[in-house]
This record gives C-alpha cells, sequence and structure tokens, in this order.
C-alpha cells in the first residue's frame, strides 16, 4: 500500500516522524537488509530529505509536503484579509493547496512508488479522496496519526515557542529592544493563535473501523527510537511485505483511461441528475433507510429492475447535498470508460457506480 498519510495535529511532530519514516524506508529500499534506526539527530532536522530515491529495482520513494511543494503556512489562515497581497492574488487557499497536494501524489503514485505525505490531513473527506486515487491506481493506503500524547498542550507550546522566535527575530521584544541572531536558521513557520486553536476543532480523527483510515498506525512524542522502529517495521510490513493490500479500482472509480466520447459526458450527467432525483422521491420524511433505485434509466418500465439500493442517512438528504455528490462524482469520471461501453452499457455501469459512490459517502457522513 505505498500511499503512506501522515496525519496529526498542527506542531505534533509530524514532519519529524515522517522525515524518520522516510529514512527508514530509504535505508529499508537501499539496503534490502536491517534498515537503520531513526537518528537521534533526525528529531531536531530541519532540512528535508531528498524527496526521491531510487535505489531499489521495486520501489521508488517520494515525500511530499507543503514544505517540498512550497505551499506557505498562510493558506490555513481563516480570513483570507488577512492574507499577504501576492498570496491573496494567486489565490493561494487551503483549497488550492490541497489540490497542488492531490496533484502532486496523483503524478507519482502507482504500485512501484512509495509516498509519505506529510501534512495535517485532518479532513475525513479528503482522506477518503487520497484512499480512493489509490485504489483508482491499482494500489493501497494507510494512515500514521501522530500525537502528542496526553493533550494538545505540548504541541501548542510548540506554536507558541515558534511564534515567540518569530517574534524575537523581527527584533520586537518586550521593551522595544532589537536582537540579533537566528539570520541562519531555517524558520520553523508558526500558526497564528486563533488558526491553530480551529485547526485543533476542526481536526478530524482517523477512524481504524473505516477503510480509508484504515491501517491505521500510531505514533506519539514520546515513543523513542525502538517503539518508533517498531512501528516503522509494522508499516514496511503493510507497505512492501507478504500482507501488504492491494487495492482494486471498482467501479465507483470507473477506468479513465481511454478518451471519451460526447456522448459519454452525456450519459454521465443523465444518469446521476436520474438517481439524484429518483432518491429526493422516493426517500422517506424522516430520512435514512433504504431507497430502491431501477438499475435502467427506463421510463417506460421502472419497476421491472430496482435492485440498486441506496442505504440513506440518519437525517434527510438535501438537493444540494447530493448535487455536491453527483458533480464529485462526475469529476472523477469525466475520464471516460471508453468509446465501446457507450450506450446501454455505459449507463448501466455508471448508475451502479454512482450508488456505490454514494453508499461511500453516506457512510463516511455518519
Ligand atoms: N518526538 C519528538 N521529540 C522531541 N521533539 C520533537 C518531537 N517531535 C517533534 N519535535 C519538535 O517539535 C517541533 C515541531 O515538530 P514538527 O515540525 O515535526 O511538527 P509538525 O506537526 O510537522 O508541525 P507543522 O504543523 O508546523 O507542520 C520541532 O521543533 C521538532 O524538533
Amino acid at each position: 500500500m505505498p500511499l503512506i498519510i501522515i496525519t496529526g495535529l498542527p506542531t505534533s511532530g509530524k514532519t519529524t516522524r515522517a522525515r524518520q519514516l522516510h529514512s527508514y524506508l530509504s535505508s529499508r529500499l537501499t539496503s534490502n537488509t536491517t534498515p537503520s534506526s531513526p537518528s537521534p539527530s533526525s528529531t531536531s532536522s530541519t532540512t528535508d530529505p531528498p524527496t526521491t530515491a531510487n535505489n531499489n529495482p521495486n520501489y521508488r520513494l517520494h515525500l511530499i509536503s507543503d514544505t517540498t511543494l512550497s505551499i506557505p503556512r498562510t493558506v490555513y489562515d481563516l480570513d483570507p484579509a488577512n492574507l499577504p497581497a501576492h498570496v491573496r492574488s494567486a489565490n493561494a487557499s487551503e483549497k488550492d493547496a490541497r489540490a497542488a497536494l492531490y496533484a502532486a501524489v496523483k503524478r507519482v503514485l502507482s504500485p512501484r512508488d512509495i509516498v509519505v505525505l506529510d501534512g495535517l490531513n485532518y479532513i475525513k473527506g479528503w482522506r477518503y479522496q487520497l484512499f480512493c486515487e489509490a485504489k483508482n491506481v491499482g494500489t493501497g493506503c494507510c494512515v500514521v496519526q501522530v500525537g502528542t500524547g496526553g493533550g494538545v498542550e505540548r504541541a501548542r507550546g510548540v506554536n507558541l515557542g515558534r511564534l515567540e522566535k518569530r517574534r524575537r527575530k523581527q527584533g520586537v521584544v518586550e521593551g522595544g529592544v532589537e536582537k540579533e541572531g537566528g539570520e541562519d536558521e531555517e524558520e520553523e513557520e508558526p500558526y497564528e493563535p486563533s488558526n491553530w486553536e480551529n485547526l485543533v476543532f476542526r481536526y478530524e480523527e482517523p477512524n481504524p473501523m473505516t477503510r480509508w483510515d484504515s491501517p491505521l498506525f500510531t505514533l506519539v512524542w514520546d515513543d523513542d527510537e525502538a517503539q518508533a522502529r517498531q512501528v516503522f517495521d509494522q508499516i514496511w510490513e503493510a507497505v512492501a511485505g507478504a500482507g501488504r493490500k492491494v487495492l482494486r479500482p471498482n467501479q465507483s472509480t470507473v477506468q479513465r483511461d481511454k478518451d471519451p466520447g460526447g456522448d459519454y459526458l452525456y450519459v454521465l450527467e443523465r444518469e446521476t441528475q436520474d438517481i439524484v432525483k429518483k432518491i429526493l422521491e422516493r426517500q422517506s420524511d424522516e430520512g435514512g433507510g433504504e431507497v430502491g433505485l431501477p438499475r435502467v434509466n427506463n421510463p417506460g418500465d421502472e419497476k421491472a429492475d430496482e435492485d440498486l439500493v441506496v442505504e440513506l442517512p440518519g437525517k434527510k438528504v438535501g438537493l444540494p447535498q447530493l448535487q455536491r455528490y453527483r458533480r464529485a462524482f462526475v469529476a472523477l469520471n469525466r475520464g471516460g470508460i471508453g468509446l465501446e461501453a457507450v450506450g446501454s452499457l455505459a449507463a448501466k455501469r455508471l448508475r451502479e457506480a454512482f450508488v456505490r459512490y454514494l453508499n461511500d459517502a453516506f457512510e463516511k457522513d455518519d
């Protein structure tokens, strides 16, 4: 499962662990024997390791993060008005940052590439999207949660420390005395305190019971080298060991490598619109439960084959929510399933795929 998603609260030690894991995997791939332990110095290293190591005939290794893509910390600002003008004009919002990360992952991810994605990765829908991408290219995905252990105080302290360091560096110390030094140190960017608190508030804990957050590995701040090494061994086993799990693309991520025909896009729109319309018509007033849908969109004979089943979430679903899912599904499958499949077969497959996609999405929302 070559996509390794690192997640955790802001300033909780994610990059530190991501670098340790990267260097562990790198030495494991290079030597094909016993990997080196994470070195003590790597805990405080601020220099990025090379993003690619290609010493093993079977795997290439990549590290992707905000830093490797030069994504500024300001993208996590709550209020775009607070962003510096040059950032605002480049429209560098958090959403755009995610798009850049997604594109970077997509560019390299394959069954032969191990990608360590270091970042907050705090939105479960985002982790789900990455899981689908891994599945789409026929590889696997796991999540590594980095925690500080025993509350958020330590992570908050790291951020406050960074803020203080930045203040001192800017020469704005109490009493207005300008201080020197620190010029040659690489600055670890702090979050504005309100943003930090908000990111903690919004953090969506990984849930190992869901497919997209499993297998889930955990590392805490106080884990020493030997403990970290044990977890890295388990990750290696999951990623490259005999028992590694490979996700096979299914019909909710329909093959996209053929040129789409104009008809295909029309069929994609028509069938997904029809499913949305029927769900709205058929769901009960209380919401929840199952709704049967026709496998074929044939107004003359709708009752004939109603064996597609949507399991609705606990509350009633509205048009905006369904349209959002529909648009996401359309975007995912716009690439087409090939001209040969256009027609009734494509329509049927798309309906099945869209229903499966909705079931996944509702399960995730519950
Ligand atoms: N397990 C640890 N033991 C000791 N110090 C650590 C540990 N993990 C991180 N640190 C220190 O805490 C600080 C923050 O760590 P790091 O940059 O890895 O956090 P992060 O979660 O990646 O932060 P950000 O949210 O800014 O990306 C660094 O100075 C680092 O050296």
